[in-house]
């Protein structure tokens, strides 16, 4: 896949800076991915499926001030949307070391003032609202909005990266006004009261 062919036939809008973030990002990844197991994107084909993913909800996303990414692993995708939303203010929930320290050393070799990292489990935090949370391949929908009912309001919105599974799990038990996106290999999970 070429990244910046298919984003801009998407017609994404995105910062002037993107590409390089991005570029610096797979470099430094690609790197620590030979010493420690970051992510199962283990080749640039991958990856740019992976930052294809995680920035596509560019595309339909409000704008929001403050955004936390649960279960950020390696970056996917709070860190991509960090580069795709400048005004922003990330969050990314980290509790593993190497993960969470790969993410702080990328917060500052990119000087990502927008971005914070969190090493802790979400559970552990203290309760504090955000626009927007997210997550990918953490948990179930379920246990996701369990895990976050300590930093939404009404007026929150929720995006989870889910597979097909998705409309299982909004069948079973789903109180909260929500929205499917599909993409070929994705289901976007959009959730909240005011949708
Ligand atoms: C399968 S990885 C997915 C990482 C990334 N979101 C992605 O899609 O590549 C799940 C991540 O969630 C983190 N995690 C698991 N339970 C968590 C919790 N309670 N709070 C925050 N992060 C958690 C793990 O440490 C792990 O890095």
């Amino acid at each position: 896949m070429d990244l910046k062919t298919t984003l801009a036939s998407d017609k994404i809008d995105l910062p002037n800076d993107f590409f390089q973030k991005v570029q610096k990002y797979k470099e430094h990844l690609f790197k620590w991915n030979k010493i420690h197991n970051l992510t199962g994107a283990k080749n640039e084909q991958t990856l740019n499926e992976f930052i294809y993913d995680a920035v596509f909800p560019v595309s339909f996303l409000p704008k929001v001030d403050s955004l936390m990414d649960i279960g950020t692993g390696a970056g996917f995708p709070g860190m991509i949307l960090a580069f795709a939303l400048p005004d922003t203010k990330i969050t990314l929930v980290e509790p593993l070391t190497k993960r969470a320290s790969f993410l702080q050393f990328i917060k500052a070799d990119l000087g990502l003032e927008n971005v914070s990292v969190v090493k802790k489990r979400v559970e552990e935090m203290e309760p504090q609202m955000f626009d927007l949370i997210t997550s990918r391949a953490v948990t179930d929908t379920k246990m996701l909005l369990n895990l976050s009912k300590n930093f939404r309001d009404e007026h929150s919105k929720l995006l989870f990266y889910k597979g097909e599974k998705v409309f299982d799990e909004v069948a079973a038990d789903m109180h909260m006004k929500h929205k499917i996106i599909e993409t070929k290999n994705r289901h976007y999970l959009l959730l909240g009261e005011e949708l």
